[in-house]
This record gives structure tokens, sequence and C-alpha cells, in this order.
């Protein structure tokens, strides 16, 4: 994410610019109390104490007769102060250590996380007032008193995120290129550290005002005749009765600083969030219309409405400051009732960001779009949040490609295959584990009472597919969508999964979206199938008349240069080139850059799907009924 694109974030939040002005405001009548102060802060006139408001005094005078105005401003430096030097100190200590800590484990790991329990156990201010008591009072002493402790907090935070970090395969993978320990640490795991320190340093600078005012309230902070807030409220304490307007000005200081700090540390933790927002999915005209109704092909049943229907779903995501790019653009199908319906393309097509737009999962910043997104009969275009929620792992069940992944490392898969039959299905905890083992049973996972106290990685990756399988069918789903479901098994695995999908949903009669670049995977499986290039449909149609019959050169090339299993001469085909990127792919057919049927008027302007009898087809030539079959086409050049 880019710099603009933060503020951007930052600013859209209402809240969080009205808390850094305010933030901003307080630092710079800190800075400039000197200047802007329109009396000195500890001189007063004993003959005028305790007034309220005017024209000279505008938050009026404190028992001593100072100015309140001028005290407050002096109060703002004395906090800012206190708080900056604990934090700094925090920060100096406990970052380096957590680091380390958490990288190399070990004794010194053991000892320091039980030094660090001991002080987390005990009260905050009390360990504050015994360092205090050892140090002596004073702002600066008390606050670095404070520091220490603050540096326990980082120290947990940063070593937690260093241990999950450490088993991340890009830090084994920069270790495998050769970087040393302190590199690592500096140029790997700090920056994924980063987010959740900078949050922590906003919540410890809300605390480290309100700790420096009840210490110098005590009388261990700042020392009179200095001003700080908390002495101010110490001050006003002492004619409460007589003179109650006194306690209001310090009070408000510390409440709207403290929120402020607070909802600017919100503010930075959603900006570094990186899980898909509000999960809306945005109702737009549609904004060409095509000259076909594109159907993914396939007779639909007679008087039968699809389960799915989507019509020109669009998603974007940012490509520089105010730009945005389609990663897809208009795509339209339907997904008939008990169907299967395979989506291939190379990888970077815009597979999976379809996959995710019909969820409503697309990552911030992304933006979807599409004229309507039909599901049984509901509307899920401009549908919110919640409504997709509902729809989502009930009605709609997902696998993904990489099941280790997907799985929860840390409970067992007993827990995580009850926990939707629990929330959404409301069963009890008796009920939900009978069912699991029916789950798994229907996965052919043997001996399943016993599986089910297992943890994912006492699974084999074709096994942890199955429980992923078994965790997308909970809820007896309408529709499923498995994205690159044996992508990261081996062959033998791929088979058998593939078969039990198929016979899955042969049984619960569910329709499935299955997307994948393994056209073997489309053959086994689909009835019909969606072939995708640079964010748009190139061909729909059933799967057996694209694969004896391609109409789109594109399609015909995947099929080329899909190995066989037969003897070959020479070389496997292949599309020279690659995908474009989003947004550069020229004015005219997307795929014109690698075509060898390519004509003059191909790179002239979009090209539209073409309805067939069966399907449809994005090309300009398909009227001349080409074949495109001849693989000296596609034979590597
Ligand atoms: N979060 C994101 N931010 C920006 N661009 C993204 C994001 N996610 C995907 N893209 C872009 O969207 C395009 C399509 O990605 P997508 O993952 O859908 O491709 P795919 O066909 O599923 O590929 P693969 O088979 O490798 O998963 C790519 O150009 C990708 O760079």
């Amino acid at each position: 994410m880019t710099a603009g694109t933060r503020l951007r974030r930052l600013l859209a939040q209402k809240a969080t610019p009205v808390a850094g002005l305010f933030l901003a405001a307080v630092v710079l009548t800190a800075l400039l109390a000197p200047l802007l102060a329109p009396y000195p802060p500890d001189t007063g006139d004993l003959l005028r104490p305790s007034e309220l408001p005017s024209a000279g005094h505008w938050l009026g005078t404190d028992s001593l007769g100072r100015d309140v105005l001028s005290r407050l401003m002096y109060g703002a430096r004395a906090a800012l102060l206190a708080a900056l030097v604990a934090v700094v100190i925090a920060v100096l200590i406990g970052l380096p250590l957590g680091l380390v800590l958490g990288y190399l484990g070990g004794w010194p790991d053991r000892i320091a996380m039980r030094v660090a329990e001991a002080v987390n156990a005990m009260p905050f201010l009390l360990v504050a007032i015994t360092l205090i008591a050892i140090l002596g009072p004073g702002l600066i002493k008390s606050m670095a008193a404070v520091g220490v402790i603050y540096a326990v907090m980082v120290l947990r935070l940063v070593r937690g995120e260093v241990l999950a970090a450490r088993e991340e395969l890009y830090v084994t993978g920069a270790l495998v290129v050769g970087n040393r320990t302190g590199r690592l640490l500096w140029r790997h795991v700090l920056p994924n550290v980063a987010p959740s320190l900078i949050v922590q340093i906003t919540a410890m600078f809300a605390t480290g005002i309100i700790v420096e005012a009840t210490l110098s309230y005590l009388g261990l902070g700042t020392q009179p005749p200095d001003a700080s807030w908390g002495n101010m409220l110490a001050d006003a304490q002492a004619s409460a009765y007589d003179h109650p307007f006194l306690a209001l000005p310090a009070g408000f200081a510390i409440m709207l600083t403290v929120l402020a700090f607070n909802l600017f540390g919100d503010g930075v933790r959603d900006l570094f969030a990186r899980e898909a927002t509000g999960s809306v999915l945005h109702a737009a005209p549609a904004r060409r219309v095509t000259q076909v109704t594109e159907r993914a092909g396939g007779p639909e049943p007679a008087g039968e409405e699809p389960l799915l229907r989507v019509r020109d779903l669009s998603v974007s995501f940012p490509t520089g400051p105010g730009e945005r790019a389609d990663v897809v653009s208009g795509v339209s199908f339907d997904l008939g009732r008990r169907r299967m319906l395979g989506l291939v393309g190379e990888s970077g097509s815009g597979k999976s960001v379809t996959a995710m737009a019909l969820l409503g999962l697309v990552p911030d910043p992304g933006r979807v779009t599409a004229a309507t997104i039909t599901f049984d009969g509901r509307e899920l275009a401009g549908a919110s949040g919640r409504e997709l929620r509902r729809i989502r792992g009930r009605e709609v069940g997902v696998v993904f490609q990489d099941p280790l992944k997907a799985l929860n490392p840390a409970f067992t898969i007993g827990t995580q295959l009850t926990e939707p039959l629990r929330v959404l299905g409301g069963m009890s905890a008796r009920e939900a584990r009978a069912r699991a083992v029916e789950l798994l049973d229907l996965v052919r996972i043997h001996r399943a009472a016993e599986r089910l106290g297992h943890y994912p990685h006492q699974f084999s990756g074709g096994m942890a597919q199955r429980v992923m399988i078994a965790m997308a069918l909970s809820m007896t789903p309408k529709l499923l969508i498995a994205d690159e479901p044996t992508t990261a098994l081996d062959v033998t695995v791929q088979g058998e999964v593939l078969d039990l999908l198929r016979d899955l949903q042969a049984e619960i009669g569910m329709s499935v979206l299955v997307i994948t670049h393994d056209q073997g995977v489309v053959a086994d499986l689909a009835d019909d199938l969606m072939v995708m290039y640079a964010g748009e449909l190139v061909e729909t149609g059933s799967v057996r008349r694209v694969f004896e019959r391609p109409r789109h050169p594109y399609t015909a090339g995947l099929l080329a240069s899909m190995p066989r299993n037969r003897p070959r001469a020479g070389r496997l085909p292949a599309i020279p080139g690659t995908v474009p990127h989003p947004g550069e792919a020229g004015p005219g057919c997307r795929f014109a850059a690698r075509c060898p049927f390519v004509i003059d008027r191909c790179r002239e302007a979009p090209v539209e799907l073409t309805a067939l009898g069966d399907g449809a087809a994005r090309c300009l030539r398909v009227a001349e009924q080409l074949t495109f079959d001849g693989t000296e086409a596609w034979t590597a050049r």
C-alpha cells in the first residue's frame, strides 16, 4: 500500500482526522507555550484568586491567582514530554529485546518472560511508585520508571509477533539467501511487527498522559510551582467545594487528549488491517451492453432459474494516485442448479478475485461492482456485509487451495469442524460432534471419531483437504466454490480429491464453481466451462464442446499446451508471452499480442462476446469457423 493510499484511508475514517488535528493542536500548543501563553505559568496575582473566566483570564485564575489557560498550555508540555520519555524508553529497551528473544528463544527468552510475567502481575502504579521511591520524585525520573514498565509490554508484544513471523516461509527464504540474523530481523521481521507496535505506541501515549497526571496529582511527578495537568487537579481539589470550576479545564484537557490518542490509535490500527472491508458488493448499472447475455453453456433445465446469475461483475484495484484498473471486467454467467462449472485461465487472469467478489471478500482497497448477482433468487449486488455473512458458510461453502494453511494449527480438527455447526447451525456440543463424525465419514476419513482430536499437522495434505471439504459442506451449502482445490496436492491424491468432489456433488445435489488452471481438473469434473483471460471471459460453453472444438484462440492454446498421457515428438506447445498487467492490455482484444491468428482489426476496439449455439466466444474471427487447433500455431517459438 502506498503512502498516498494510507493517507486516503486514514482520512476516510471520520473520527481519526479530527483526533489527529486535535493532537496536532495539543503538540503545537505545548511547543509554542512560551509564545502563546498570555501570562507566566508560575506567577499570579494573589489578590485575584479562584476567579471565574473573564476577558483578562479566559479560563479564570487558580487559588494562587495564576492564569489557568497559561498553566494548561504549559501543562500540555509536561504531559506530552512525560509520555514521550516513557514511550522512547519503552521502545529502546522493549523492541530490541523482544526481537532478539523472540527470534533466538532458549533460556534467555524463558528467564526474560518469567520476569515480564512477574512485572505484569503487579499493579502498574504500585510498580511505578516503588521505582520512583528508588529513583526519587521528579517528572523525568518518574516517567523513566514508567518507561521501564512499558518496556515489558513492548517486549511481550514484539516477542509474540516475532515468534509468529519466525515460522513464516518468507523468513526461511531470507535465511536461505544468506541473510545474517541482524539483517533478517531488521529487514524481514521488523516491518511485520511495525503495525502492532505503532498501535501499542499510541495506546502508551494515552496511558502515559494519565499516569503523569496521577503521579503529579500525588506529588511524585511534576513538582510545584511547575505546571502540570495533574498538579492543577490537585490544586483544584483543595478548593473543590468553593470553586468547582477549577477542576474542569485540566480534567477536560486530560480526557480529550487521552480520547484523541485512543481514536487516533484505532484509526491507525484500521489502516493496517488487511482483511476485507465492509464486504459490500456495489450495485452498478451495466457499463456497456454486451452483445449477448453470455451463459456458461449447457442447456438450462426448462423452467428452472439458475442458482447463481452474475451480470457485469467488475473488480478494480488502485494502480496509482487516483487511478484504478479493472482486474475483472464485465464478467457475466449463470450457474445452474446441480451443475459443475469450471473457471480456467492462466495465473493472474482474475479467477480467484472473481470468486472472492461473489463472496464479498475482495480485500481492501479492491472495489467490486455488478449489475446483478442473484443467488437463489436473492440479489447480492448492493447487499450489506451482514446479509453476505448470513449466506457465506451457510449457503455457500468454500474450499481453498492450501488446506494446511487454511486450517488453524492451534485447534483440533474437531474444534474447527464443530465451530460452524454450533455458531451457524445452533447445535449443542454433543449434536455438533455427532455431525462432525458424519462429515468426516462423508469425506471418507477413517476412524472419524478418533481423528476429531487430532491437530492439522497430523494430517497429510490430501487428508487435510478432505477436512476442508467436510467443513465447507457442514451446513449443506447450495453452492460450493472450490478455488484450486487440488493444486497443492500430488497427482494421485489430486485424483482422489476430485473423485470425492464429484461423488459429493451428486450425493448432496449442490452446484459447484471450480477454479483451476488445470484443464485436466475441469475435464474430470465440470459440466460447463468458462475461460478467463486478463480479467475477461473469452469463452464459455459445455466442457465437451469446448474441449472438442474451442472457439477462441486462447482456449485452443491452453488445450494445446496441456500435457497428455501419450507420446509426443518435440517440445510441449506453449502460448508465447504473458498475461498483460491490469489496465495495460491496449484498446483492442486483450489477447491480441499473443495470438497467432491476430488481424489488424483485433487491435482497434474492444471485442464483445459473440453468442454461439452453445456458449459464447470473444473473438472477431469466430464466424470464420477457424479450428484453431493447428498445434504448430502454438509450438514454442
Ligand atoms: N489484493 C490485491 N491488490 C491488488 N491487486 C490484486 C490483489 N489481488 C489480486 N490482484 C490482482 O488481480 C489480478 C487477478 O488475480 P487473481 O488472483 O484473481 O488471479 P488468478 O487467475 O486467480 O491467478 P492464480 O491462478 O495465480 O491464483 C492479478 O493481476 C493480481 O495482481
